[in-house]
């Protein structure tokens, strides 16, 4: 029977990266995308750029929206501190069972939970159900017409705090128009553009770190 996308890629990373080792799942999943198969992961150059934000930030707690196969989610888990909590939402179920696999052989599940749920109706919910009181740092890679209303419900939801940091990616391609407008107009929000290139391909792209200042 054929494989999905996810299957291929956690097939890669089971082949070619070591247990244990989450720069090696980053690295193996970054080959097979570039040689073999182009898939919707970050990816290496603008995982750089979140790289430099999350050593930054160094971030206690951080949401993930849209988990896809794990890729962001092992990157960013590799570099959190020993007591941090990555809590990553992701809707399509096949998506979600592929996922948890590359973060179990990446080694990071301590660090990681993945909720198998759509953002909308999981960002209430997270003080309630996971102790949340803010986020650190937010990473938004779903869907792009839900970056605007999941960042008001976060606002809404007391989820953000002074100093906060939104990292949005895809924001030139597939393009997040009303997002930007919103964020790059309001003054609770600074926000700087990372100019890079949409994953493994040369078309323009870019990632918006935005600080909410409360
Ligand atoms: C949206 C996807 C990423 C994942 O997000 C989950 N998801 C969605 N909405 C929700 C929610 N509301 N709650 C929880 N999870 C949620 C989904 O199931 C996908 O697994 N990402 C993209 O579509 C994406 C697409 C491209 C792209 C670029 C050029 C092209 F020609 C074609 C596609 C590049 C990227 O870099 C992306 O990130
Ligand atoms: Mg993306």
């Amino acid at each position: 029977t054929q494989s999905t996308q996810p299957q291929r890629i956690l097939g890669a990373v089971q082949k070619n990266a070591t247990r244990g080792d989450p720069r090696s799942v980053v690295k193996a999943i970054d080959q097979y995308c570039r040689n073999k198969e182009w898939a919707m992961n970050v990816g290496d150059e603008k995982g750089c750029i979140l790289d430099s934000v999350v050593s930054e930030v160094n971030p206690s707690t951080v949401l993930e929206l849209g988990t896809y196969c794990g890729y962001s989610t092992v990157r960013i888990a590799s570099l959190l501190p020993p007591n941090a909590k990555l809590f990553t939402l992701e809707f399509n179920p096949h998506n979600a069972v592929i996922a948890r696999q590359v973060i179990a052989w990446a080694g990071v599940e301590d660090k990681v939970q993945l909720i198998e749920g759509a953002s909308g109706d999981w960002i209430p919910k997270m003080k309630e159900h996971y102790g949340v009181k803010t986020f650190d740092l937010v990473f938004l890679d779903h869907w792009k017409d839900r970056y605007l209303p999941d960042t008001k419900l976060l606002e809404e939801c007391g989820l953000l705090r002074k100093g906060s940091v939104l990292l949005a990616d895809n924001v030139i391609f597939p393009g997040a128009p009303e997002y930007l407008e919103y964020i790059r107009g309001n003054q609770r929000y600074e926000s700087c553009f990372f100019k890079s290139h949409l994953e493994y391909t040369k078309a323009l792209d870019g990632l918006e770190k935005s600080v909410f200042l409360g």
